[in-house]
């Protein structure tokens, strides 16, 4: 029997990262390809953005996806979020060059408090959450916060792409496949604080920290190179990443969805305490996911070195709190 259609709000539809989402979506490469959608598309009222989302529009309707069983536009919170099984939180200003995206705290914040109570209002029980707008774990935070009556694990973050950034240099690096690794963790915030910790990770079966054996090229090339990642493709392309932001918002909502079958991912959770992470920070963490629920890896050892690490992505993040408290 057919599934009956699911409902996806994605916000900041006619920006950039919209542009290279949605057409993801609805041609079932997030939720499968067997679960039709119906998108739920919000853009900021103002006649220019919405008449950019008219155009994104039609060119959805040009591409006529068997999958896609309606959508919406508008330019308020409680008719995107309405009833919304899945919420992309993707409009928000993005950074530009010498910015860090903590910079965009104080334009992006109040999104946040608004779309958070909206969800909290309309959208479904069960809503899934991901923000991908900047800086991405705390305006996380700050949308569960104003949530109070949604489960606090429904909003999550996204580090995926701190995640595939690593996978993809240490495949580079090791000359080996991109998909041979496994158990890779990110932990902390998406910012260059991340901890990007290969010591688990295998490839190919074989140890990926044994494999590279080279301490000075994990602290001084591949830290560096996958922390200020985001700041290197700005200084590039004169704007922030987008099909790559785009392909892992996809990444992590379809395995939150669908399961990882075992396989560790890294998503942005409300800590409950692991690894002494105080409760309700939005942190990077290995997980795994089955039956729409993710679990945190846990019972990993930390060594010096990663607890340091971990102390500084930490001390961020609680520092970017303290500066949006005034709004809880
Ligand atoms: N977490 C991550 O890994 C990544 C996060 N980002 C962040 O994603 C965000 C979006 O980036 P882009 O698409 O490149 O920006 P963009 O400027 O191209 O698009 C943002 C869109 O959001 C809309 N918008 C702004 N406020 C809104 C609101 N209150 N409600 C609905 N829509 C609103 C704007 O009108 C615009 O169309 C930025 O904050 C960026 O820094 C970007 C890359 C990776
Ligand atoms: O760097 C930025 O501002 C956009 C972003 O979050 C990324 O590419 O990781």
């Amino acid at each position: 029997m057919s599934k009956s259609p699911v409902r996806v709000a994605v916000t900041g539809a006619a920006g950039q990262i919209g542009y290279a989402l949605l057409f993801r979506i609805a041609s079932g490469e997030m939720l499968g390809k067997d679960q039709p959608v119906i998108l739920q598309l919000l853009e900021i009222p103002d006649e220019k953005a919405q008449n950019a989302l008219k155009g994104v529009i039609m060119e959805l309707d040009d591409c006529a996806f068997p999958l896609l069983a309606g959508i919406v536009a508008t330019g308020d919170p409680e008719v995107a979020f309405k009833d919304a099984d899945y919420a992309l939180l993707v409009g928000a200003r993005p950074r530009g060059p010498g910015m860090e995206r903590k910079d965009l705290l104080s334009a992006n914040a109040q999104i946040f408090t608004a779309q958070g109570k909206a969800l909290n209002k309309v959208a479904s029980r069960n809503v899934k959450v991901l923000v991908v707008g900047n800086p991405a774990n705390t305006n996380a935070y700050i949308a569960m916060k104003s949530a109070p009556d949604l489960p606090a694990k429904n909003f999550t973050a996204m580090l995926r792409l701190d995640h595939n950034r690593a996978a993809s240099q240490i495949a580079a690096k090791l000359g080996k496949p991109v998909d041979s690794i496994e158990k890779l963790a990110v932990w902390g915030n998406h910012s260059p604080t991340m901890y990007a910790d290969y010591r688990f990770a295998t490839i190919g079966g074989a140890s990926v920290k044994d494999s590279i054996n080279d301490e000075a090229w994990n602290k001084d090339t591949f830290l560096p190179t996958v922390g200020k990642r985001g700041a290197a493709i700005i200084a590039a392309r004169g704007l922030s990443s987008a099909a790559s932001a785009a392909n892992a918002a996809i990444d992590h909502m379809r395995d939150w969805a669908l399961g990882t079958n075992g396989k560790w991912v890294t998503m942005g959770v409300p800590s409950k305490g692991e690894y002494g992470i105080p409760k309700d920070v939005i942190f990077g963490y290995p997980v795994t996911t089955e039956n729409g629920e993710y679990k945190i890896v846990e019972g990993l050892a930390i060594d010096a070195f990663s607890q340091e690490r971990i102390d500084f992505t930490l001390k961020e993040l609680l520092e970017e709190q303290d500066g949006v408290k005034h709004l809880l």
